[in-house]
């Protein structure tokens, strides 16, 4: 049987304050091989929290978290970076590209925690950038590219080590209009090829790309609703 890529039992999010603030509030949540999702949900709906468990960035008050096999709650920090590294891919609203190196060695240091030699690292980045769209922009530096070719860059880095999972937050929110509906197609290219996704959106516009979408509410999953 398949097993799930992330799954999300029961899981509260508390944030210690007086009173607490219980940002996620029992969300069940399955993502399988193979499926691109949106969640969608306005702000202080529960997303970054969400997010925040999805990426093994953080770990549920109570309940569980399980990706790619790993149940969150039982790693400790180092194992839960290697999991980071190995099975998933960040996708970032403002990018977050180191500006003095050029394209490929942005998307090849990503390789570097797995002691992957440096040509090798350089033929899998140059293969991501090509699958991207940009094998001719190897060499130019954050600076020397679009708002566009940039989140590209970083969505080339997220796929590089070919990860059971890429999150992406918000990654339309800095590009105008058109540079937006190009990412949106490029995903869904990623997803015809078999890429396992999860989009995170304030906007139903951008979420209505993806074939499943679940809409948060006050740190609430509705499955299935309409958007
Ligand atoms: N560190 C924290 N301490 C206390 N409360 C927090 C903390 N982080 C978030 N919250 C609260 O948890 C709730 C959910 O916040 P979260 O940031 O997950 O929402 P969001 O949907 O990502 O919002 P936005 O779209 O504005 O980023 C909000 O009520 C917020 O005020």
């Amino acid at each position: 049987m398949t097993r799930p890529v992330l799954e999300i039992t029961e899981a509260v999010r508390e944030y210690p304050g007086v009173p607490p603030v219980r940002a996620l509030d029992g969300v069940d949540l399955t993502v399988m091989p193979g499926e691109w999702l949106a969640i969608v949900g306005p702000s202080g709906s529960g997303k970054s929290t969400l997010l925040n468990l999805m990426g093994a960035l953080d770990k549920p008050t109570s309940g569980s978290v399980r990706i790619d096999g790993h149940e969150v709650g039982k790693l400790n920090d180092e194992k839960l970076s290697a999991l980071r590294g190995r099975s998933l891919g960040f996708v970032f609203q403002s990018f977050h590209l180191l500006q003095s190196l050029s394209a490929l060695d942005n998307v090849g240091t990503a390789l570097m925690y797995r002691g992957i030699p440096a040509a090798e690292r350089r033929r899998r980045a140059e293969s991501a950038l090509t699958r991207v769209g940009l094998g001719h922009r190897l060499g130019h530096r954050p600076s020397q590219l679009s708002g566009g070719e940039s989140q590209r860059v970083a969505i080339a880095r997220a796929l590089v080590g070919d990860p059971a999972l890429v999150l992406a937050d918000e990654p339309t929110g800095n590009l105008d209009s058109r540079n937006g509906e190009e990412i949106m197609r490029l995903f869904g290219e990623l997803h015809a090829d078999g890429a396992t996704l999860v989009l995170i959106t304030h906007d139903d516009e951008i979420a209505r790309a993806a074939p499943r979408r679940v809409h948060i509410r006050d740190g609430r999953i509705v499955q299935g609703a309409l958007v």
